[in-house]
């Protein structure tokens, strides 16, 4: 099985790394290019046997599994001027949310997926999000399935969820990673702790945290239940967070809803114009 990738930026390298040491693909299997090059060498200075093409069509000609790991709106840019090269029997595998696999099969005439990953499966951990399209075979869903398998908990994702699944899987290190980072900047500024003590703690709780939740001692709630001794400390700061963080996520939710629909929106009219020309 050969793999290709255009595009390696954040989530492109993070993809190559990943299934290469994950040791679901050889480096010698995988062809990659990028708009500006030096991020494509890059990765070849860390896997040597892996190559490095100039242009996005190599790539579509070498390899059976193609993943775009471009922005939405950069799809179009690639795509039609590309149409011949993806032959029926090849998988393309976009990676971001807006597009659906229905859309792209409008534009190309292979099979199509969706796999939206997660920074977590840099870890070979985390979540990522599978969608088929109407054209994949079993052994093509049973390829990707394998390979996500490899770095992550693929989940069948439909449309109608795709977006709130990648807020918790995809964007969700961020939203904590961000929240965690606002506790130790109050931790610094209201106490004597220094910020190198204070990440290292914070560190050491999520990752702690993590493995509780892994090894299945406690779920969420229960958790919350056991460190909220009655009439304790921690009690009282849950109080602060119900009234400031209780509804917060909500206008989160409601806010990468209305960025999608605009992103959608832009998609649609890109579509258009190439259907009507
Ligand atoms: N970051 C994340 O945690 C996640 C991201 N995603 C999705 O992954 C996609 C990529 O995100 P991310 O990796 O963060 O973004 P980046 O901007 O880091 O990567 C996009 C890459 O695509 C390259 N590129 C753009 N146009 C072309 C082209 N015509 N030919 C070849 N290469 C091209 C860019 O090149 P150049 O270096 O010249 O800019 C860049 O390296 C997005 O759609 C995002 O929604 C999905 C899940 C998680
Ligand atoms: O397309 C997406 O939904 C992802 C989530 C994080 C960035 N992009």
């Amino acid at each position: 099985m050969k793999i290709g990738f255009i595009g390696t930026g954040n989530m492109g390298s993070i993809l190559v790394s990943s299934f290469i040491e994950a040791k679901a693909i050889e480096a010698s299997s995988v062809m990659v290019t990028n708009r500006t090059i030096a991020k494509a060498n890059a990765l070849q200075e860390r896997y040597s046997a892996l190559q490095v093409a100039p242009s996005a069509q190599e790539v579509i000609a070498f390899a059976n599994i193609i993943f775009m790991c471009v922005k939405p709106h950069q799809f179009m840019d690639i795509l039609p001027s590309h149409q011949q090269w993806f032959t029926k029997e090849k998988l393309l595998v976009s990676i971001t949310s807006p597009l659906q696999c229905e859309e792209l099969e409008k534009v190309v005439p292979c099979s199509v997926a969706r796999a939206i990953p997660s920074i977590t499966n840099r870890a070979l951990a985390g979540a990522s999000l599978l969608t088929f399209g109407t054209r994949c075979t079993a052994k093509q869903k049973e390829q990707l399935q394998t390979l996500f398998d490899s770095i992550s908990t693929p989940l069948l994702i439909n449309n109608d969820i795709t977006r709130v699944s990648s807020d918790i899987a995809s964007c969700g290190p961020a939203f904590i990673g961000y929240v965690l980072q606002c506790m130790i900047n109050s931790a610094v500024a209201q106490t004597k702790i220094s910020n190198e003590q204070a990440t290292e703690l914070t560190s050491q709780m999520i990752i702690g945290m993590g493995k509780l939740l892994e090894k299945k001692i406690f779920t969420l709630p229960t958790l919350v239940e056991k460190v909220c001794v009655k009439g304790g400390i921690t009690g009282e700061g849950i109080k602060i967070l119900q009234e400031d963080v209780e509804h917060v996520f909500d206008k989160v939710i409601q806010r990468t809803h209305e960025k999608y629909d605009d992103e959608r929106a832009k998609i649609a009219q890109q579509f258009q114009a190439h259907h009507s020309s």
